[in-house]
């Protein structure tokens, strides 16, 4: 069945096992396009996981998975990368020895490229591509306000400066829709705001994101709508006004979050 012209992600019935617990336990969710969605919820409520499946990594025991209309529940990582689907991670892990450029040239679809043509090329073909490619990737850098550092070794970047570069890697797909694991962690008050900056603005330009965030004040200020897991089911879905008179929300994580 296809999803809906409006949905980026069509989530029906989603479930995965490890052993006797349902660490994602029949997710039903739609993800509009050109949305910000919060995805919160304790530790062990399933947020990961549940990204593990979207991005193929991990296999659902159930259910189905659309991507912009397209079912990619059986598709590969690769598969569904190619397709529009791109992931940060909560920690990131860059090549640390090669500079800040060649990590952006090296993202996936970079890879993808050299697979498919490389052995083919005529080599003035393969350089024409090659400076294409560099010419994006320093276009992503500019976005991501990385240029300068281009030529470092990703090693020495800051850890808010590593989100920024895992960002730009992503970008190289042209993704339709984004998930971001914790963007926030580890990155200085500064940088976050620059990094939420860019984020909104590849938003406002039409880019899905979903955004597992664990900073309360973060998800309220910026994201729409705002989706809670517990024990791998989904327990609330609304706005940021309607999660704070959430009395369930509000005994388990919104404490001290003030409106
Ligand atoms: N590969 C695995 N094998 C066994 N159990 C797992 C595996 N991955 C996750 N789990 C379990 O599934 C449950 C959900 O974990 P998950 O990492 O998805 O939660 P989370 O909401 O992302 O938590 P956190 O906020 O701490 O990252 C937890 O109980 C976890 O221990």
């Amino acid at each position: 069945m296809r999803g809906s012209v409006a949905e980026a992600l069509g989530i029906v019935g989603l479930t995965r096992r490890f052993g006797a617990l349902r660490a994602v336990d029949g997710v039903d969710l739609s993800v509009e396009r050109g949305t910000m969605t919060g995805l919160i919820g304790p530790n062990g409520a399933g947020k990961s996981t549940l990204f593990n499946l979207l991005t193929g990594t991990l296999r659902p025991d159930a259910g189905t998975v659309t991507l912009m209309g397209q079912d990619v529940t059986r598709m590969r990582p690769e598969a569904r990368f190619a397709a529009g689907l791109g992931r940060t991670f909560q920690i990131p892990r860059p090549f640390a020895r090669m500079s800040v450029l060649d990590n952006v040239m090296t993202a996936p679809t970079a890879q993808l490229g050299e697979r498919l043509w490389g052995p083919f090329l005529r080599p003035r073909a393969v350089a024409a591509q090659e400076a294409r490619l560099r010419a994006r990737a320093m276009e992503v850098l500019d976005f991501v306000t990385l240029a300068p550092l281009a030529q470092h070794p990703a090693g020495k970047l800051s850890g808010g400066q590593t989100k920024l570069l895992e960002l730009a890697r992503v970008l190289m797909g042209e993704p339709s829709v984004i998930l971001l694991d914790e963007p926030a962690a580890g990155v200085n008050p500064a940088l976050t705001e620059l990094l939420i900056g860019k984020i909104e603005e590849l938003n406002r330009g039409g880019t899905t994101f979903v955004i597992i965030e664990h900073d309360m004040d973060l998800v309220m200020r910026h994201c729409a709508p705002i989706v809670a897991l517990a024990e791998g089911r989904v327990v609330f879905q609304g706005s940021a006004a309607e999660a704070q008179s959430n009395q369930v929300l509000i005994d388990a994580y919104l404490g001290g979050v003030h409106a």
